[in-house]
């Protein structure tokens, strides 16, 4: 088993077992119409099975494109927002390590990402970053129209075919995106980039395990044979009945909202997770946040934020939860040396690993949370490898669509993005959006 749900921390909160017996029956109605296809946004179910049904050709050339980028560039440039960026860094990072640029093995490209910010600076540094080496890109858009990824991409293809020509250029630019839709496809048609595709089932943030995600982490030098294995596990253990462990952790995160817990905390006390939190924070906002109903999820790296924001969870209002994911085995350990001084008054702990006292830390603040009135789930993970990774994946896109339909949502749009990029196209003056424009501009004068 991939992943260990742990009630430990909930009991005085919930009266676990009852409560999730008494939810049974509606748990397992959530779970039909999710599996069955039956509920709102049924077109966009086709991560449900996908660690089984995938296209395989297209995957192995998935790897050969990695092969190539590894042989021709020093740098891969990934470029792409929300569901086109956060799985495949997450990945990455959550193998290797935040550092795995500066301690790749020989022959791996560093892997960058550009395109999911609006920062002239940002990009600027990425140009400079890049310097003299050799590049390719990645651009990834399931709409193929954002407009993030598209500033980006302006700016990187013209950088690349200046140093390399169109004809270079075209072997070193990666177009993912919809199979015959958005101005992305017909750029790479008529550029003549090599293509894969995002298939119209599945939305962005639920497109990790497709060429999305998969592409930058075999560039990366990952196993995606392990994370599609791991996700295939995770779809096997989770498929038996209705109560399994994947059910339950949707059944509590809407037991604990009903209990006026309106925030879920993705906890972590390894830095490799950070931006699995960052894949989390989207998968389940805005899944689930509509119709003014909702868990806020947000994210914290423990011990990091026990000295920021562990004061607010001791002792602040009492709204949230959190979820932790403790990881047992770090990727490498380091043990505490005796010294002769003992000035910082650390030979208590000589011979102890560091991993001990992380694992003291987080039960230390595990008792000290519940005790301020935070309750706890607890997910254990052996280790943080490509096959625990497609697990996760697996294990939470699934909690998510049962969440969100025992909460009554669509889990599958996300109407209220739109709001945001209508009025900046209407600001920037974008054509057909005259009226709009003219109502924004008087409102920012009067708001200014
Ligand atoms: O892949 P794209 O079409 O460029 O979309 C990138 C992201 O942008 C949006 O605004 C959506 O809200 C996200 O769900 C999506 O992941």
């Amino acid at each position: 088993m991939g992943i260990k749900l742990k009630l430990t921390g909930l009991r005085r909160f919930v009266r676990t077992e009852a409560e999730i017996a008494d939810y049974t029956a509606q748990v397992a109605a959530a779970q039909d119409t999710l599996v069955s296809g039956t509920g709102a946004g049924n077109d966009f179910l086709g991560w449900l099975n996908l660690p089984v049904d995938y296209d395989r050709d297209e995957f192995a050339r998935i790897k050969q494109a990695a092969k190539k980028i590894q042989q021709i560039c020093d740098v891969l440039i990934v470029i792409g927002i929300g569901g086109s960026y956060l799985g495949a860094r997450a990945a990455i990072e959550f193998v290797n390590g935040q550092f795995y640029n500066q301690v790749r093995p020989e022959g791996i490209p560093e892997v960058y990402f550009a395109g999911n910010n609006i920062s002239s600076s940002y990009l600027n540094d990425i140009i400079k970053m890049i310097g003299d080496r050799d590049f390719c890109i990645n651009i990834i858009s399931k709409s193929g129209t954002t407009t993030e990824p598209a500033i980006a991409f302006r700016e990187l293809k013209k950088l690349c075919e200046s140093k390399y020509g169109k004809e270079g250029a075209r072997e070193r630019i990666f177009a993912t995106t919809d199979k015959e839709r958005g101005a992305l496809k017909k750029l790479a048609d008529d550029e003549g980039y090599e293509t894969f595709i995002v298939p119209d089932d599945i939305g962005g943030r639920f497109s990790v395990l497709t060429p999305v995600g998969l592409l930058p982490m075999a560039a990366a030098g990952l196993d995606i044979d392990a994370v599609m294995a791991g996700a295939a596990a995770s779809r096997e253990e989770y498929s038996h009945g209705s109560l399994h462990d994947c059910a339950r952790y949707a059944a509590l995160r809407n037991l604990l909202l009903f209990k006026g817990k309106s925030m879920e905390i993705m906890v972590n006390y390894e830095p490799s997770l950070v931006m699995l939190g960052e894949w989390l924070k989207q998968l389940f906002d805005e899944s689930e946040g509509k119709d003014h109903k909702g868990l806020f999820v947000t994210s914290a790296n423990f011990s990091t934020d026990l000295h920021s924001i562990g004061q607010f969870i001791q002792d602040g209002s009492r709204i949230m939860f959190e979820t932790v994911l403790w990881v047992k085995e770090p990727r490498s350990e380091i043990t505490i040396e005796h010294t002769e001084e003992d000035i910082d008054g650390l030979n208590y702990l000589a011979g102890q690993t560091v991993q001990h006292v992380n694992q003291k830390a987080y039960e230390g603040t595990l008792i000290a949370h519940m005790d301020g009135g935070t309750p706890n789930i607890i997910l254990e993970i052996d280790r943080t490898d490509a096959w625990h990774f497609g697990y996760l994946v697996y294990f939470f896109e699934k909690a998510c669509g049962i969440s969100g339909y025992l909460l009554g949502v669509n889990p599958f749009n996300q109407p209220g993005v739109e709001d945001y990029k209508k009025n900046m196209f209407a600001l920037l003056g974008r054509s057909g959006f005259e009226e709009r424009r003219k109502y924004l501009e008087a409102r920012v004068k009067l708001e200014d």
